[in-house]
């Protein structure tokens, strides 16, 4: 039975506590909503900060943004759709899917937009989460699934004078639909995933762009197209095509590509890959010297590995240049280049990534005995199996610490995320709240330190994956399908649960086994 959220100013602190409070309309947090009400959970609230559903695809909105794993794949296993248009969906198609999606399931009722989650304390002796809402209301909860994503901050590069510029600038994830480009000169900063679907577009219609390359990126074709309405109709006629087509694309990701980074040592298959990216490159760009500044000199995998069709033939266009002088500082008339060259533009353009730890900076979170999440995390962010941390009772993580797989959808793993958080759920049944044991917190992130450095991505390799420090805590060592096989059975010995009695002392008891 539905039953109505009422409005914000209606909520006085002593509103019922909820069972669950999911933080994030996105992939994830829809998702949650979606597996909760399954399972006979009604009482949960999405609160999400944006004013529009679909996390990374309401926020992604620059020309060109799609998909980057075949839609097929990048969608809910329990939801296919026959309908993609294309092999690589564009923004507004996926968005459209999620919305579909919460409809569909019956959970538009259950989400708060425009409502940011600002801080979230334990209060032990309730054995509910308190959460202290953007618009100054209080809501308590007992479970908390943490599904800001890993992607909702947007990243400014540290160049100095960029408040000094003197026409519109705007980060790929916060475009600014009002601004026109036609017959404008526009610098795009950055040459990675956003600037590679965003310039090809661009380029139609601006007088000229730079695009400025701090490091090359390993650029395979994309080989994207339209599905015909005869596939579509395939697809929707017989599922288990669509399925069939899922698992391959799945398979391709693990045997194609997951090679390419579980080792750091030398690898036949990766120089390959290697070998032949690079003599596309070379096929693909006209220009011999550009062609060499496209090269990259480091592993394959090392960096996020790209895909696009049109981002080198863009290059090859009279009004576009890659610029691969660094950059000195913004000035009001363009990009000064530490060559001391003034570059004039008219409209800058930041494709310069993300925060990778925005799950980490999403909220202030107290633990157990008034514990930050943040001191917890002083030297790096860490989870058992990405979603718990001791300390934070009945307090999980989707796309924590440590899940990035690469290879595959982020859907996928958000999936097998939710199977252990709906577990951990209904294993509170009798009112009391779970938490990790530090032991098994330990012991896990150790395999994972351990594991990580025998990947493509430790050592010398230099990348948006890695911190300051050298440390790796985005990325998950091994393969989608060990990920999954991890998430499918809540191992009750690692875990403890406290007995939680309103208005008594929270009584920390030993798992057993029968749990
Ligand atoms: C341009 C782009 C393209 C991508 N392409 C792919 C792809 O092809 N394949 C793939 O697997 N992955 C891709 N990704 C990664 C993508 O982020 C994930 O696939 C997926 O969308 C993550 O879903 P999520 O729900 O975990 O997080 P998000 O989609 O980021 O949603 C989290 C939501 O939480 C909200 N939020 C954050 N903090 C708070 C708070 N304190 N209170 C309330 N709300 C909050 C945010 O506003 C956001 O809407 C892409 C990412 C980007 C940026």
């Amino acid at each position: 039975m539905n039953r109505a959220i009422p409005h914000t100013e209606q909520l006085a602190a002593d509103a019922p506590p909820l069972q669950v409070l999911i933080v994030g309309a996105g992939f994830a947090g829809v998702g949650a909503g979606i597996r909760l009400r399954e399972a006979g959970i009604d009482n949960f609230l999405i609160c999400e900060k944006a004013v529009g559903i679909g996390g990374t695809w309401w926020h992604n909105r620059y020309p060109g943004a799609a998909c980057d794993i075949a839609s097929h794949l990048y969608c809910y296993s329990f939801e296919p759709n026959p309908n993609w248009s294309r092999k690589f969906a564009p923004q507004a198609e996926i968005q459209a899917y999620i919305e579909r999606c919460v409809d569909k399931y019956g959970i538009r009722d259950r989400i708060r937009l425009n409502t940011a989650v600002v801080s979230l304390d334990w209060e032990a002796e309730r054995g509910l989460w308190r959460a202290r809402l953007g618009d100054g209301s209080v809501r308590h909860s007992r479970h908390v699934i943490f599904a800001s994503g890993g992607l909702h901050l947007p990243a400014y590069p540290d160049i100095p004078g960029r408040g000094d510029f003197r026409g519109p600038s705007m980060h790929s994830a916060e475009w600014d639909a009002s601004v026109d480009f036609s017959g404008k000169r526009v610098a795009v900063i950055g040459s990675a995933a956003s600037a590679i679907q965003l310039v090809p577009e661009l380029a139609r219609v601006a007088a000229r762009i730079d695009v400025y390359q701090r490091t090359p990126n390993y650029i395979a074709p994309r080989l994207d197209r339209a599905f015909s309405e005869r596939e579509k109709a395939r697809f929707a006629r017989w599922p288990w095509l669509g399925r069939l087509y899922r698992h391959y694309l799945f398979l391709r990701g693990e045997w194609l590509l997951f090679p390419v980074v579980k080792t750091r040592r030398r690898s036949r298959w990766r120089e390959r890959l290697e070998r032949m990216i690079r003599a596309h490159i070379r096929a693909e760009v006209a220009e011999p010297a550009t062609a060499e500044a496209l090269l990259p000199s480091y592993p394959m995998g090392c960096k996020r590995i790209l895909i696009a069709d049109d981002f080198y033939q863009a290059l090859n266009r009279r009004n576009v240049e890659l610029v691969t002088a660094g950059i000195e500082r913004i000035a009001p008339e363009g990009v000064q280049t530490t060559g001391g060259e003034l570059r004039e533009a008219d409209i800058l353009v930041y494709a310069t990534g993300f925060d990778l730890e925005g799950y980490m900076r999403a909220a202030v979170v107290r633990g157990r005995n008034g514990r930050l999440l943040s001191e917890e995390w002083a030297d790096i962010p860490r989870a058992y199996k990405g979603g718990f941390v001791p300390g934070f009772p009945n307090f999980y993580f989707t796309t924590g610490p440590n899940t990035g797989v690469g290879t595959t959808s982020v859907v996928y793993m958000i999936e097998a995320q939710l199977e252990l958080i709906l577990q951990a759920i209904a294993s509170t049944g009798d009112g009391s709240a779970i938490e990790v044991t530090e032991d098994a917190y330990q012991r896990y992130n150790a395999e994972i330190r351990a594991a990580l450095q025998d990947t493509v991505w430790a050592g010398a390799c230099q990348s948006w994956y890695k911190r300051a420090d050298g440390e790796i805590a985005s990325l998950y060592p091994f393969n989608a399908r060990s990920y999954r096989r991890d998430h499918r059975q809540l191992e009750r010995g690692d875990f403890r649960w406290h007995a939680v009695a309103a208005g008594h002392d929270v009584r920390p008891t030993t798992a057993s086994a029968d749990r």
